[in-house]
């Protein structure tokens, strides 16, 4: 199975080409700028084209949350135009697409976990052009499973614990909101749930499931709590240390609103694949020792 993922250093590509070269019978190759630039649509198609893919998983974006308020046609050129793109390059071919989206498509007011029938409110920029594209992906290509993740980490890129990490490096105690609740979720979790679901996408060529599909962390916290759990493991491992002060979104303005519930229940992924995540707090500990130990830190 050659499966094709778009961004070559993003967080879920990266631990995609990873997962990849660990698993037999798993080709992934990724295309990212120039050669595919989302932003022109001119490119897609002949790119996607000639990497011959089986599966098409779609997880580049623009993901600047904050920036998306002052560049909304940007963020929608990518995440909207050029996601319907790719997904439109892949039913030409005649295969699925995977596309990742967001739990920003929520406002948050839910008090429970968020499932995929529930009505759509994004706070931002950012939340809505990812809801156009879920839109767009689904209208070019009937064959497509979007997978809403959300509070995404890993060994690469740019993330929560990385910030964590290096702010305890240099501060005694940094403060962090503590009323917004979610799913920390490792991207190479992610990246496992993908070529799981890939493969019985590519061996059942009648597969009925498609659709949307929540995919987060198993477990909840707050990003106070994550950001302990994250600073508490690499003490264990002889990391960095700080102390984490609870504060509120009021304390903490951003450009961009943030759900203050993103919680997803990914049951229904689980149901349809027999796949579970692992527990956030396993899956954080074993980031932060790569991490602290020194092991890959990506692009
Ligand atoms: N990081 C997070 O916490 C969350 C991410 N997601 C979604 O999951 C997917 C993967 O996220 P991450 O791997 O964390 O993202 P990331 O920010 O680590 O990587 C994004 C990738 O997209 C590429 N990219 C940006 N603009 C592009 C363009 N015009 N043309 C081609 N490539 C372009 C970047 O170069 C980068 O490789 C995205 O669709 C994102 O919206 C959803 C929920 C939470």
């Amino acid at each position: 199975m050659r499966l094709l993922v778009t961004g070559r250093d993003g967080q879920v590509a990266a631990s995609l080409l990873a997962a990849g070269q660990a698993r037999a019978g798993v080709e992934v190759v990724a295309i990212g700028r120039p050669e595919l630039d989302l932003a022109w649509p001119d490119t897609i198609i002949d790119a996607i084209a000639g990497a011959k893919p089986d599966i098409v998983v779609s997880a580049a974006a623009y993901t600047a949350v904050d920036q998306a308020e002052d560049e909304p046609d940007l963020a929608f050129a990518v995440n909207a135009t050029g996601a319907g793109k790719v997904a439109e390059a892949a039913a030409r071919l005649g295969v699925p697409v995977i596309h990742l989206s967001t739990d920003y498509v929520f406002d948050g007011t839910k008090a429970d976990a968020y499932i995929e029938t529930d009505p759509t409110a994004p706070l931002g920029v950012y939340g809505a052009s990812k809801l156009a594209g879920e839109q767009a992906v689904a209208s070019a290509n009937p064959r497509h499973l979007i997978l809403r993740t959300a509070w995404v980490y890993s060994p690469f890129g740019k993330n929560f614990v990385k910030t964590m990490l290096r702010l305890a490096a240099d501060r005694d105690e940094i403060s962090v909101v503590s009323d917004q609740w979610g799913n920390p979720t490792s991207a190479l979790d992610v990246a496992d749930a993908i070529l799981h679901a890939a493969t019985m996408l590519h061996r059942n060529k009648d597969f009925a499931g498609f659709g949307i599909c929540h995919l987060a962390g198993s477990g909840e916290t707050n990003w106070s709590g994550f950001a302990g759990h994250i600073l508490d493991t690499s003490l264990k491992f002889g990391g960095p240390w700080a102390r984490v002060g609870d504060i509120t979104t009021m304390d903490y303005p951003t450009k961009a609103r943030r759900p203050a519930n993103s919680r997803l229940s990914s049951a229904k992924f689980g149901a349809a694949f027999g796949w579970t995540a692992p527990d956030w707090q396993k899956s954080a500990r074993e980031v932060v020792h790569r991490l602290v130990s020194g092991g890959s830190n990506g692009p």
